[in-house]
């Protein structure tokens, strides 16, 4: 359990807060939105629970980068009796992985998908089983709602103090650890380009 928690519990929000940094060196203007929201729901107040909860675009930036570059590779389930979906038999007792990062591509779903668009969950209207950055159902990850706090914690102060940029060298389509079960980026590819600039 104690590992659990290491992993499920630390990896995936560092990863996500890295992967954010890479989207907001590419999206300076969804950058500046943040800040503006910051300053206006909060002002120079410490960030708090209650506070950050304000925060609605920052919420569908971290949403969307959740959509796109997800920690998660699938959410695994056993079948507790057969089904048949469209002409394939599951039988009973065979494990079932559902492919997050595909399904959260699916353009049915998410129309041009390869796009960073924070605006589709503050405006519009996505349909929650088709978001499963955290999984689904009665085993949905159990520190969502923490994980969220962190993350927008963390970038309430970050924010305040420094401007993510991109530099000449920085991959616009994101590199993946092949092979890694959590999807975790290239540390070296990221890292390198996104360079940060005080405020
Ligand atoms: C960005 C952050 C995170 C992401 C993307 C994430 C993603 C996921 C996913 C996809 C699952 C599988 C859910 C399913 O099968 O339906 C899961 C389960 C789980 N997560 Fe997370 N997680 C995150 C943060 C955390 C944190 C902060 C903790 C602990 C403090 C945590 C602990 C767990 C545990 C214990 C499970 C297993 C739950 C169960 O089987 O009932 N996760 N997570």
């Amino acid at each position: 359990q104690a590992v659990a928690f290491f992993i499920a519990g630390y990896e995936t929000t560092a990863s996500t807060l890295q992967y954010m940094a890479y989207c907001l060196a590419l999206h300076p203007e969804v950058q500046e939105k943040i800040v503006s929201e910051i300053k206006e729901q909060l002002g120079d107040e410490v960030p708090t629970h209650e506070g950050v909860t304000k925060l609605k675009y920052l919420d569908s930036v971290i949403h969307e980068t959740l959509r796109m570059y997800p920690p998660g590779g699938s959410a695994d389930r056993v079948a507790s009796e057969e089904v048949t979906i469209k002409g394939i038999t599951i039988p009973k007792g065979a494990g079932v992985m559902v492919p997050i990062a595909n399904v959260m591509k699916d353009p049915e779903y998410f129309p041009e998908p390869d796009k960073f668009k924070p605006e589709r969950f503050y405006e519009g209207s996505v349909d929650p089983i088709s978001f499963l950055a955290f999984g689904y159902g009665p085993r949905l990850c159990i520190g969502m709602r923490l994980s969220l706090l962190e993350m927008k914690m963390a970038m309430v102060h970050v924010l305040r103090r420094v401007k993510f940029l991109k530099t000449d060298d920085l991959q616009e389509t994101l590199k993946i650890k092949p092979g890694s079960r959590l999807n975790i980026p290239d540390q070296v590819v990221a890292i390198s380009g996104v360079m940060r600039e005080t405020r």
